[in-house]
């Protein structure tokens, strides 16, 4: 049933932003070989993403793989890896305060050693003497040189604990309440002050919504409907069924992609944040005719097989749009067997492709580029690797996007505007823009009546914003817009 028309792949993957990191690093064997494969694992990953940009969650698996690393060996190498990517900002304060110089003027190898060093003395068990030690043995193997610096700085840092480097390295609670709770909570300021005007300026709020971005999230799955129950999918998973969407189940541990449920099509990997916004716009009433959707930013399809599974069961097709071929490629693979048609084409380009018409969808989903700091406590490394300098291009683009949407919806339509991000430029600011833009007569319609009764924490409305302390989801935002005229 899923079709798929090709096309050019403008929109390629963004270039790669190398920060100073990209100067260097070596694996092992420069020097001593190394003993201690789990901790040797977490170093390559730390590489692989300070130097090539890599993402922790889609390097480790094959990383600990290769090794040979499972159990306890493996669950160490992936809290070493994401315990320090995430801390990153605050050991760098720490290290660089041990070192008695610029973090930046240490090299990439040791730099990385160290900061598995100072994660393991100052946020785990581990003894110290034996995260120093194991320290200074993998510098001897990845940077020879830097072995006698290596094991100053470290007995340097493990001669404190947390409480005490902090109340050295960070701002003063009283002076900066702000910066000092990024520099306790792992986060760059800029977000903490994007999170708590998004949050209406409670810095308390704002405390525990940092806290839950260091937690480990739980995996969250996708019971297809038509195809797959969330209480038997739970069941036989060994899983919780999801507290609010219909379709969830929360993964106690093990791997997701092990699973038959995932193989056969029956569920797959989806934070329920994504699965509500996806659903709402869904669930919200229309009038008259309602088959054809339209999902304008698809890849890598995680909303786009939910709806159209949903597509199925209620008479519908998918438009599914993807601006890159690799992307579009995975959205077909998303939706196969399923009523979708997958577009690889800029979404912008509504009203001039024919798989585009103006007003020729009942609903539109845009579920745009942006930050994802939302999602911060499922990519470890993104909140040091984005910057404020990243909003106005991608503002710029969800505007343009909002605006295809509004034309590609016919009056009377239902436009979804969605992003992983709770900043407010890129949630009320974009779509109120958007909408101010167009000319076209627009309303907000309430999206907190889409989502399961009961749910709490919603705010006034009519737009809806979730959160990882509040809802266990994504930060997710969700405006539902109806086009009048
Ligand atoms: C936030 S992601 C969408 C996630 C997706 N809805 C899901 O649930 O898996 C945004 C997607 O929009 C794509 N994109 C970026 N610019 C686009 C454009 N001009 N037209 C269509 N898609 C675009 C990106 O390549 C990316 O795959």
């Amino acid at each position: 049933m899923t079709s798929f028309r090709g096309g050019s792949s403008s929109g390629a993957a963004k270039p790669r932003q190398h920060d100073r990191d990209a100067r260097g690093g070596r694996g092992p064997r420069a020097g001593r070989p190394a003993h201690d494969p789990a901790r040797m694992a977490a170093y390559q990953a730390l590489l692989a993403v300070h130097r090539d940009d890599a993402y922790a969650n889609l390097v480790l698996p094959g990383l600990l793989r290769e090794a040979g690393l499972v159990g306890r060996d493996a669950a160490f190498a992936t809290e070493l890896t994401y315990g320090t990517l995430r801390a990153r900002g605050t050991l760098d304060m720490i290290i660089a305060s041990a070192a008695d110089r610029d973090i930046s003027r240490i090299d990439p190898p040791a730099r990385d050693a160290l900061r598995l060093g100072a994660y393991q003395v100052l946020h785990t068990r581990v003894p110290s003497h034996a995260a120093v030690a194991s320290t200074v043995d993998l510098v001897h193997s990845v940077a020879p040189g830097a072995a006698g610096f290596a094991n100053a700085v470290m007995r340097r840092i493990a001669e404190r604990d947390l409480d005490a480097w902090l109340a050295q390295v960070a701002p003063s609670e009283q002076d900066n309440p702000v910066g000092h709770l990024a520099v306790a909570e792992n986060h760059p300021e800029w977000i903490v002050r994007a999170f708590r005007e998004a949050l209406g300026g409670d810095l308390a709020e704002t405390a525990q919504l940092l806290h839950a971005d260091n937690d480990r999230p739980e995996v969250h799955l996708c019971a297809r409907p038509g195809r797959a129950d969330a209480i038997e999918l739970a069941d036989a998973v060994g899983g919780q069924p999801g507290a609010f969407s219909p379709y969830a189940v929360y993964l106690g541990g093990g791997s997701p992609g092990d699973l038959v449920e995932i193989k056969t099509g029956r569920a797959h990997v989806q934070d329920e944040g994504s699965q509500l916004v996806a659903s709402a716009l869904i669930d919200a009433p229309i009038d008259g005719q309602d088959e054809r959707w339209l999902d304008l930013c698809a890849g890598p399809g995680g909303k786009a097989g939910l709806l159209a599974a949903l597509a199925a069961q209620r008479g519908a097709h998918l438009t599914a749009v993807e601006v890159t071929e690799h992307r579009a490629n995975m959205v077909a693979n998303a939706v196969r067997g399923l009523p979708a048609t997958v577009v690889c084409t800029d979404g912008r380009s509504v009203g001039s492709d024919r798989d585009l018409p103006e007003g020729g969808f009942d609903r539109v989903l845009v579920d745009a580029p942006c930050t994802g700091l939302g999602s911060l406590r499922r990519r470890p490394e993104s909140r040091w690797r984005r910057q404020p300098s990243d909003l106005p291009p991608l503002t710029k683009l969800q505007r343009e996007l909002i605006t295809a949407a509004l034309r590609a919806v016919r009056p009377g339509g239902l436009v979804a505007y969605v992003t992983c991000s709770p900043h407010l430029v890129e949630t009320q600011v974009s779509v109120t823009e958007a909408v101010r833009r167009s000319g076209l007569d627009v309303e907000f319609v309430d999206a907190r009546q889409s989502l399961p009764a009961g749910m709490p924490g919603l705010g006034d409305g009519p737009t809806v914003q979730l959160w990882p302390h509040r809802h266990g989801t994504d930060a997710m935002f969700l405006a539902l817009l109806r086009r009048k005229a």
